[in-house]
């Protein structure tokens, strides 16, 4: 019995009256409510076990790598130092569960992360994968947005908090989980030649964050308590949690530069110096740039992301599994309309995010202004088949090109007939 008129799960065979929500999909495919919530009950799941893997026996540096590879394009360089690092950070916390609450092995150091470069160029999106790849808890944090405890604005220990949130509230699992901390040069004690946004407490919150970084264990507020005062903390041990920090460091590299023009003496030296490398940061570098010598012996590993150049953007555009331009494909083939992006137009794409000079983030905006007028015209039509974004569309607002429906089939019919 084939019951066309009436729409029913795909999954379960409920029909629409049976159930609350029924989504369609392309084609005749539906999903109703309940089995998006048990497809999410297995998502779930599947992070817990993949997250007790990973505590057992982490991933390798090539798998972490690999798994990276389909998300992130290029940052070779912050690609194998992360996926060391965060091997060796998760065979630590293993070896710790393995050898048993009682022995004490041979302590392995905590490493923390520190992610230096450009805006908008991964930096968030490598700990975010990072996090997803490990399946472990996920936090991100604004050190702007951080002050020393007792003054206004957000106490460092409230990224803690956001970590048990995003472990549901599980404080075991948060305490493995990893936590981003953004614009981590913000907080740099004040230069001279910087406009520094906080000199004040920037260096406070260097030092709030000192204990968390090491590994400690912290108290943490419940979020809204209405329990007795004593159970209103949580402890929280940081000892495996991993931090990841990230910024842009401006005026870094002259810092480098200076300091190798100051050591090396003669022709050579000043041959090397001719190009200075972010690649080369040292520790005292950071100290000259303002982070407490204490703040940046806790990271020990530093690595750079790169600016984007024009062939990288349109290979993020395009390649990764989860691209920009396959999103908004997807998003018009719901509506059963094919888009497409020519290569020229995946070009200019690029070529006016480089002028915005915010990494890979300004091609969002760049593809929505182009795509807006066709996004609100398309889905109350049905007579598009196919909408064409070239390069003329991308630079000089032309309309893109709408190929109507009946002209796509008569087409089809005419290939088929010459086939
Ligand atoms: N290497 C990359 N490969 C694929 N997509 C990327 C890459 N870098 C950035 N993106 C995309 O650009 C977005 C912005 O990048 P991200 O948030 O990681 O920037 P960032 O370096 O952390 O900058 P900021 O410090 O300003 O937050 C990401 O969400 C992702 O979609
Ligand atoms: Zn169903």
């Amino acid at each position: 019995m084939t019951r066309s008129d009436v729409l029913a799960c795909s999954f379960c065979a409920k029909t629409q009256r049976q159930v609350r929500k029924l989504i369609s999909g392309p084609g005749q495919v539906c999903i109703c409510d309940e089995c998006v919530g048990l497809c999410n009950e297995l998502i779930e799941e599947e992070a817990t076990e993949q997250a007790a893997a990973t505590l057992l026996r982490p991933p390798t540096p090539r798998d972490i790598h690999a798994a990276l590879e389909q998300y992130v394009v290029g940052q070779e360089a912050a690609k194998t130092a992360l996926s060391v690092a965060v091997y060796n950070h998760y065979k630590r916390v293993a070896a710790r569960n393995a050898a048993g609450a009682g022995e004490q092995p041979v302590e392995l150091g905590k490493s923390n992360i520190l992610l230096i470069g450009p805006t908008g160029c991964g930096k968030t999106y490598l700990a975010r994968t990072l996090a997803r790849t490990l399946g472990v808890p996920f936090a991100i944090a604004d050190a702007t947005a951080l002050t020393q405890a007792g003054y206004v604005g957000e106490d460092v220990d409230s990224i803690l908090l956001k970590l048990i949130q995003a472990a549901d509230g599980d404080v075991r699992r948060a305490e493995t989980g990893i936590v981003y901390i953004d614009e981590i040069d913000k907080i740099a004690r004040g230069g001279a030649d910087r406009t520094a946004v906080r000199d004040v407490s920037g260096e406070g919150v260097q030092q709030a964050l000192l204990k968390m970084l090491e590994g400690s264990t912290v108290r943490v507020p419940q979020p809204n308590s209405r329990k007795q005062p004593a159970e209103e903390f949580l402890q929280i041990d940081t000892t495996d949690v991993l931090f990841i920090l990230g910024g842009a460091f401006a005026g870094l590299e002259e810092i480098i530069e200076r300091r190798s023009r100051r050591r090396g003496i003669g022709f050579a030296a000043s041959v090397q110096a001719a190009e200075p490398s972010l690649d080369e940061v040292m520790p005292a570098d950071l100290v000259t740039f303002g982070m407490i010598p204490e703040f940046v012996g806790r990271l020990p590993i530093v690595t750079t992301v790169r600016p984007f150049d024009r062939a990288t953007l349109m290979r993020i555009l395009t390649e990764p599994r989860n691209a920009l331009i396959k999103q908004y494909q997807l998003l018009f083939e719901l509506d059963g309309v094919e888009l497409e992006v020519t290569t020229d137009a995946v070009a200019a794409i690029a070529e006016q995010a480089l002028l915005r000079r915010t990494g890979a983030r300004a091609t969002r905006a760049i593809l929505e202004e182009i795509l807006l007028h066709v996004m609100y015209e398309v889905p109350s039509r049905d007579d598009v088949a196919r909408v064409v974004i070239d390069r003329a569309t991308v630079l000089d607002n032309v309309n893109p090109t709408l190929v109507p429906r009946d002209h796509a089939a008569r087409r089809r019919a005419r290939r088929a007939d010459t086939a």
